[in-house]
């Protein structure tokens, strides 16, 4: 029998820090609290809090790369975008695992529910606000909280991360409208065709654009992603509750689908069709 402390491991942890002292188990694996003792809430809670654990890498992430961008640092900003791209895709495909809920398990402790929904997801709308789509009436159920309140806030008086691509862009030489840059965005960004004619520039002399050619495709390679988990939410949410309300308020399905034609960098997109 194989007995590890032959091959030298270490077996006393009286005071020395351990594996679980340093990822804080305790704490992590005591946040599963299930209402009920319906065998898919355990699911349900792991997927969620597995998420949110995402989220919090992808909102380190885009801070850093905002940080990085406004230095020039081109080369950190896009391995820190890949890893974003790669996060998201993380996210993606968990909703294989959420998809083995079927609705007769999922009604079993949907009514314990409430109210609560991932509508009101703190890190999810930092995320949206992060990447461009801002709107202050997404601040409402966090009105009650105000730290939550003040982290969004705080976001909304920085750039967002097309906002610092497109001063990247001012500051290669390209014809960026001071407006879009001048002030930290209060509402989703509008496409603007000026800035459809900068990215036709940079896809036509990819040779001579090559930096901003490459953030561009990294941005598309984001957005990519992020409307996959778009649509698997909205087709899983159709899987399991069909077309009922949603328990955060909203009409469910039909706000969801609503939600799939955010276009987070517009420009990049419509571009495309001159190219
Ligand atoms: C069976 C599983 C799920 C169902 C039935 C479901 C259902 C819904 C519904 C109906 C909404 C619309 C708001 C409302 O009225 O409640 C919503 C929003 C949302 N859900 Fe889920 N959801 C599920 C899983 C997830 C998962 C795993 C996440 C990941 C964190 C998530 C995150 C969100 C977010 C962030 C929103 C807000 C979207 C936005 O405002 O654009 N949901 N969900
Ligand atoms: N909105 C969902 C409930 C839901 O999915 C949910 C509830 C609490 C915590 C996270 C949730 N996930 C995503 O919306 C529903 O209407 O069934």
């Amino acid at each position: 029998m194989t007995d590890p402390r032959a091959d030298g491991a270490e077996t006393d942890f009286a005071a020395r820090m351990s594996y679980g002292d340093y990822l804080s188990l305790d704490r992590l694996l005591d946040a599963q609290r299930p209402l009920t003792d319906a065998p898919d809430e355990m699911l349900f809670i792991i997927q969620h809090q597995t998420s949110e654990l995402w989220m919090k890498l992808m909102l380190t992430e885009l801070d850093a790369a905002r940080r990085a961008l406004a230095r020039d640092r081109t080369g950190e900003v896009f391995k820190m975008l890949a890893r974003v791209s790669r996060i998201m895709e993380q996210l993606n495909n968990a909703w294989d695992v959420l998809r083995t809920m079927t609705p007769s398990d999922y009604t079993t402790f949907r009514a314990r529910l409430g109210q609560s929904s991932g509508f009101q997801s703190l890190q999810y709308r930092l995320i949206e606000f992060a990447l461009g789509n801002r709107n202050r009436a997404m601040m409402a159920a966090h009105a009650h909280d105000p730290a939550a309140t003040a982290a969004l806030e705080t976001e909304l008086a920085r750039l967002s991360l097309y906002q610092e691509v497109l001063s990247f862009a001012a500051r290669r030489g390209m014809a960026v409208p001071e407006a879009l840059i001048a002030a930290p965005a209060e509402a989703p960004h509008a496409p603007d065709e000026r800035v459809t004619a900068l990215w036709a520039q940079v896809y036509r002399d990819t040779a001579r654009h090559w930096t901003l050619y490459e953030m561009a495709e990294k941005l598309v390679d984001l957005e990519d992603y992020f409307r996959r988990w778009r649509f698997n939410h909205v087709t899983t949410v159709e899987r399991v509750i069909g077309f009922k309300r949603g328990t955060g308020g909203t009409a469910g399905v039909a706000y969801l689908k609503k939600m799939l034609a955010t276009e987070l960098f517009p420009e990049l997109w419509h571009v495309r069709t001159q190219l």
